[in-house]
């Protein structure tokens, strides 16, 4: 199939297009019919009741999952053609991460960039420095020698963030990264969001439960309805050109 050309302006490229997405566990239909197009540069907020099927959409979405019917394009391409892999961060939710976990925080980081088979590949000099410098924009350096079951809740996510952002994504997905830490934490993790999204040529899917402050982002009412999942959607226009640049370096300048 031909790359996808609805209209968009060179920096406004379809990053994911659900297309009549449906699943269902046995006889349970989650999901039926889910349409949405996340273009570049748009923070999406993807809200709804426990059940809704938010994690499920996220599975899918990473290739986890098989839509039943319909289709789901990443970057333009159908998802069981897809390959570019490295161009999305996935920030998996904390309360799926076993504590017990016998890795430190470099290693973690380092693990986000081993493509899906690459996991035998040696670390090279040029894989360290990125990790070096994926722990410093995330202002975890001290920590890289901890385990990561011994870091606060606050901590981990950074940690994840960092792990996500390592291969300088164009897409990053993040499912409930604010759950389970204590508020003041949520904000400033929220506002890094917040400033990588309005600064950064980067486009956000987040799955979340903490309306208020998401939503006073994004805008109360949803772009679009999907049974009981609502896509609510910003869009940064900061960036006036469509230049590459290398996240990390560009994150850690501005302090
Ligand atoms: N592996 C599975 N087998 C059977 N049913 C499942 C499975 N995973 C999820 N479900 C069911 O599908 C529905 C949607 O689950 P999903 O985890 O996608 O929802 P969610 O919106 O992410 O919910 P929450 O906010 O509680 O995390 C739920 O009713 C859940 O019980």
């Amino acid at each position: 199939m031909k790359r996808n050309e609805t209209a968009a302006a060179p920096c406004h490229q379809e990053i994911v297009a659900l297309d009549r997405v449906s699943y269902a566990y046995g006889t349970q239909q989650v999901l039926n019919g889910v349409t949405f197009t996340a273009r570049e540069r748009d923070f999406v907020g993807l809200i709804g009741s426990n059940g809704a099927g938010k994690t499920t959409l996220l599975r899918m979405i990473v290739g986890l999952l098989k839509p039943q019917q319909g289709q789901i394009r990443l970057f333009g391409t159908p998802l069981d053609r897809f390959k570019d892999w490295h161009l999305i961060g996935y920030v998996p939710q904390r309360s799926h991460f076993n504590p017990l976990f016998p890795a430190t925080v470099r290693e973690v980081v380092l693990s986000g960039l081993y493509g899906r088979r690459k996991l035998l590949r040696r670390i090279t000099k040029g894989d360290a420095d990125r990790a070096e410098d994926a722990m410093k924009t995330l202002h975890i350096s001290d920590l890289a020698e901890k385990r990561i079951g011994a870091l606060s809740g606050g901590q981990q996510q950074r940690v994840f963030l960092a792990r996500a952002l390592i291969n300088n994504p164009k897409l990053l997905i993040l499912d409930e990264p604010m759950s389970g830490v204590d508020s003041e934490t949520q904000t400033n993790f929220f506002h890094l969001l917040r400033h990588m999204h309005q600064h950064h040529n980067l486009t956000f899917l987040m799955v979340s439960h903490d309306l208020e402050m998401v939503l006073s982002y994004l805008g109360h009412e949803p772009k679009e309805t999907s049974g009981k999942l609502a896509f609510h959607v910003r869009h940064s226009h900061d960036l006036e050109d469509c230049a590459e640049t290398d996240l990390l370096h560009t994150l850690r300048k501005e302090g």
